[in-house]
């Protein structure tokens, strides 16, 4: 993809994950970051295997899709073998769906097939991962997202080591003339979210921040 040219202010994305909702109210909650403005979600999906917990369901993709058609799924997939469930999350109407370099053999053929879906595709790297691993898939994916606390739970302390992996992933966008979004996901609230705007992210995951307390609004507003 070409680098567009528009560069104004730097207004980053908020992706509310809703792994930090409160899973018995999940309409109320989701209607809750709409009214905010929000136009994403991010949803985790865990298998257990890849990461020690369980997440979303291809199934609640396809209701959230069916409640809220505007909102943009993006799928987090942890789990191993992520090439045998991504048609399931395709099929359940996925707008996204990045998977972590970790948990597949073949990254570029996993990109390809659900590039060929018509779905966008973003990959993952895990704190340990160095950014030098998605050289060869800069030019076909949608998304890079670094991963700011070890996968596998909402709630965890902001890395905030991981900086440098941001600001060298957005050096590399802007020395290759491409274009992709450049994620966080773990443990960004209020007082982290300046660092990960700073090092260059143009997408923010949050749960928790946002969905545990009451004003879903005021706590957005102190982001963007
Ligand atoms: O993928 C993950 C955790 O593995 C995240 O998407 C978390 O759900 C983010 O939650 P907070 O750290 O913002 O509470
Ligand atoms: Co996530």
């Amino acid at each position: 993809m070409l680098k567009s040219k528009e560069k104004g202010e730097n207004k980053m994305r908020i992706m509310p994950s809703i792994l930090g909702a409160n899973s018995l109210e999940l309409h109320k909650e989701i209607a809750r970051a709409k009214e905010s403005g929000i136009n994403g979600l991010h949803i985790d999906v865990m298998d257990g295997h890849f990461v020690p917990n369980l997440g979303f369901t291809a199934q609640n993709v396809k209701e959230i899709k069916q409640n809220f058609p505007e909102m943009e799924a993006e799928v987090h997939l942890m789990v191993s073998h992520p090439e045998q469930m991504i048609t399931d999350f395709i099929d359940a109407g996925a707008d996204m769906i990045e998977f972590h370099f970790e948990s597949t053999t073949n990254a570029y053929y996993l990109v390809q097939q659900i590039k060929k879906a018509g779905v966008k595709a973003g990959i993952v790297l895990s704190p340990a991962t160095p950014v030098s691993v998605v050289m060869s898939l800069i030019e076909i994916v949608d998304q890079i997202l670094i991963m700011t606390v070890n996968p596998g739970f909402g709630g965890q302390a902001f890395i905030k080591e991981m900086m440098s992996k941001v600001a060298e992933v957005a050096q590399l966008k802007n020395a290759q003339n491409t274009d992709f979004e450049i994620e966080v996901d773990g443990g960004v609230n209020d007082q982290t979210f300046e660092l990960v705007k700073k090092a260059g992210a143009t997408v923010a995951v949050s749960g928790s921040y946002l969905f545990k307390g009451n004003n879903f609004h005021e706590r957005l507003s102190r982001l963007v």
